[in-house]
């Protein structure tokens, strides 16, 4: 028999669809007193499950579901002060909730990344439904670094795929290739 592998609990029952309608929401912190809201009046981008050790995910899950939306639709309205930055040397500067632990959204400060402009924030907080779905895996055998065995990689990206959510151990194609674009120098090679 095989067993099931759970990858979020959003994610091992199928997806939801997006709706159009969907144009944001709040996002919500698990504190039960006092928790932090966030304003995103943006639809999401790029929703995809990520296997890194960094991004937070809920209890039992492998993977955490991340989007990006513009820095200026993202607007702090509740208990701000209940946040605190994880890791201030990281490329994203992650706000958790000091009483929950939930990271409310990931900013970046560098002007010269390639990702500037966008915060990175987890949909399963909206208030809401109808944001857009995951649409790949990232970081896939990052799970390793937290502690999945190695042998069951193979079932696992079956898993991925079989749900959709095409496996990639870094970013999907389009994103590498924006990031590498962002990087290039003046044309070395011949035009197509
Ligand atoms: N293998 C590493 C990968 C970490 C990593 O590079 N995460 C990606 C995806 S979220 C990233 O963009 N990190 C930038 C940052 O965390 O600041 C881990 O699992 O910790
Ligand atoms: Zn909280
Ligand atoms: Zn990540």
């Amino acid at each position: 028999m095989s067993e099931t592998i759970r990858i979020h609990p959003l994610v091992d029952q199928g997806l939801k669809a997006s709706s159009a309608q969907f144009t944001g929401g709040t996002l919500v912190c698990h504190c039960t007193e006092r928790p932090v809201k966030i304003r995103i009046s943006s639809k999401v981008a790029h929703d995809h499950v990520c296997g890194c050790t960094k991004c937070w995910k809920p209890a039992g899950a492998l993977f955490s579901i991340v989007a990006v939306v513009p820095r200026d639709k993202l607007e702090v309205i509740e208990n701000g002060d209940k946040l605190a930055i994880v890791d201030d040397t990281a490329a994203i500067q992650r706000y958790a909730c000091t009483g929950c632990g939930v990271h409310m959204y990931g900013r970046i400060e560098n002007k010269n990344h390639p990702f500037y402009g966008f915060d990175f924030i987890h949909p399963e907080l909206f208030q809401e439904a109808g944001w857009a779905p995951p649409e790949f895996a990232a970081f896939v055998s990052s799970v390793i670094e937290s502690g999945y065995s190695p042998e069951r990689m193979g079932a696992l990206r079956a898993r991925l795929k079989e749900l959709g959510l095409e496996p990639y151990d870094c970013l999907s194609p389009p994103l590498m290739d924006a990031i590498a674009a962002h990087g290039a120098k003046p044309s070395q090679v011949p035009p197509p």
